[in-house]
């Protein structure tokens, strides 16, 4: 049995947390490869090691004075070392790191310094084998990721060794250069290193009981969901369930490995299981509640739209000639809307529309912003019928004006397109209609 496991910035905020994570460690001899984050908040209003880095950085950038806050940002590891009685000093590594800072090696070198110095920890605390990720995870000239070389690399340097531990969230391209995946990309490391070493179970460690039903912060207590499919998750995560990067799903479904959220704080809770596929009924209807806001529609309008041929295409044309990727498009017989994320569509709005006005001269074109968008996915929606009837009834009693309405063809999920600031009264409304009343 080889299991990876991951822990977030939660779980090695602190040497408290850093013990917790040892015992884990401990208990189990499956787990053998470790992939740490960097030190996350320990309270609310604390900042990541992360953001400390970037900001650290961001001076350096400007030729501003910027050793005080790398001298912050030694002393919370320092902190953590001490906390655990370590004989080990970062000295030296602060010293290139602020080396490398005065020359502007770069902004992803920087950030990837706080799971490169937390690994370093781990490896020291656990008596494994510290292996940097820069060596092993490979990214193209161009920035992209290379799969391909990155399992090579990984399978072959993994082979023999019982136990290490590989940093996460960065790798580099083969001249050296680090680059690091998106904010939370730790997850797709654990994810590589697990599918690399053909692992039976990829352990996610956070700081709540699995996946739930919703957004702990919106809704109170949320149930937690014992098993999800991957096709389910990639719905709920790709919608705003920040609990695990959407890039970590790929690697490990395509070898059919089992990922098992779990919680450092409450290690006996079994937490949530993400398998391919389950003969397990769900319990409720619903699988899970996401969303995110920050959307803006396109409603264009124009007669007898739909026996003009190719109207959908020029329109979409003009999207994709502006780089702007659509998320959404419910359409009626005289218009088609258009959902996009804001903060890509504002600054290149008006070019869009006279570029909409050109292609296909409609007869209006309306905007709407700040719309938020909810998916409700679940995998028993489709053996159930009514439950576009539920959603809508629930909004309504909720007072909750819905903009679009929109069943994924796959009958997984059912988009609901909300105000702004009716978005997290539609989340709880929904929770409450279809987990608290159970019907
Ligand atoms: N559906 C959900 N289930 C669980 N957690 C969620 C969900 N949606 C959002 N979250 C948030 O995701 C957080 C865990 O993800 P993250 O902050 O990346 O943790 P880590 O630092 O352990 O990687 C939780 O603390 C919770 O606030
Ligand atoms: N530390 C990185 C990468 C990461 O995955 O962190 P976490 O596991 O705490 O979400 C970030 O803050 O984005």
């Amino acid at each position: 049995m080889k299991k990876v496991v991951k822990f977030g910035g939660s779980s090695l905020a602190s040497a408290e947390q850093f013990k917790k994570v040892g015992e884990i460690i401990r208990q189990d001899s499956a787990r053998r490869y470790v992939v740490p984050s960097a030190p996350g908040k320990r309270f609310s209003g604390d900042t990541k090691v992360t953001d400390m880095l970037y900001n650290c950085y961001a001076a350096a950038v400007k030729e501003k004075k910027f050793v005080d806050l790398l001298e912050q940002i030694h002393e919370r590891y320092q902190e953590i070392i001490d906390g655990l009685n370590l004989d080990l000093s970062l000295d030296e590594e602060f010293h290139i790191i602020q080396e490398n800072f005065s020359k502007k090696i770069g902004r992803d070198y920087a950030a990837s310094r706080g799971e490169y110095l937390n690994g370093i920890i781990m490896a020291a605390y656990l008596g494994f084998e510290f292996i940097d990720a820069a060596q092993i995870i490979r990214f193209n000239d161009d920035g992209s990721f290379n799969d391909e070389v990155t399992n090579m690399l990984l399978s072959e340097r993994l082979a023999n060794m019982e136990n290490a531990v590989i940093p996460g969230f960065y790798g580099a391209k083969e001249d050296g250069t680090v680059v690091t995946f998106s904010r939370g990309g730790s997850d797709v490391s654990g994810s590589l290193v697990a599918l690399a070493v053909h692992a039976d179970l990829y352990e996610n460690w956070t700081d709540v009981s699995g996946f739930l039903i919703a957004d702990p912060r919106i809704v109170k207590n949320p149930k937690s969901i014992e098993t999800i499919t991957y096709k389910e998750l990639r719905e709920l995560s790709y919608m705003g369930a920040s609990v695990l990067h959407e890039d970590a799903i790929f690697p490990v479904r395509k070898a059919g490995i089992p990922i098992n959220i779990r919680n450092t704080n409450a290690p006996q809770d079994k937490g949530t299981l993400i398998v391919e596929g389950t003969c397990r009924q769900p319990k409720y209807t619903i699988t899970g509640i996401a969303g995110t806001d920050g959307f803006v529609s396109i409603t264009i309008e124009k007669a007898m739209m739909n026996s003009e041929i190719g109207f959908c295409r020029k329109v979409l044309q003009v999207f994709e000639e502006n780089n702007i990727s659509i998320e959404h498009m419910p359409s009626g017989i005289d218009t088609m809307t258009i959902f996009v994320h804001k903060n890509e569509f504002e600054e290149k709005e008006q070019r869009i529309l006279a570029g909409i006005h050109k292609a296909v001269n409609p007869d209006h074109i309306e905007l709407e912003s700040d719309l938020a968008l909810i998916a409700v996915v679940g995998r028993g929606m489709r053996s159930t019928r009514g439950t576009a009837g539920r959603i809508f009834s629930a909004l309504a009693h909720a007072h909750i004006n819905v903009k679009m309405i929109d069943q994924g063809s796959s009958e997984l999920n059912i988009i609901v397109g909300v105000r702004h600031d009716e978005f997290k009264n539609a989340i709880r409304a929904l929770y409450e209609i279809f987990v608290l009343t159970q019907i």
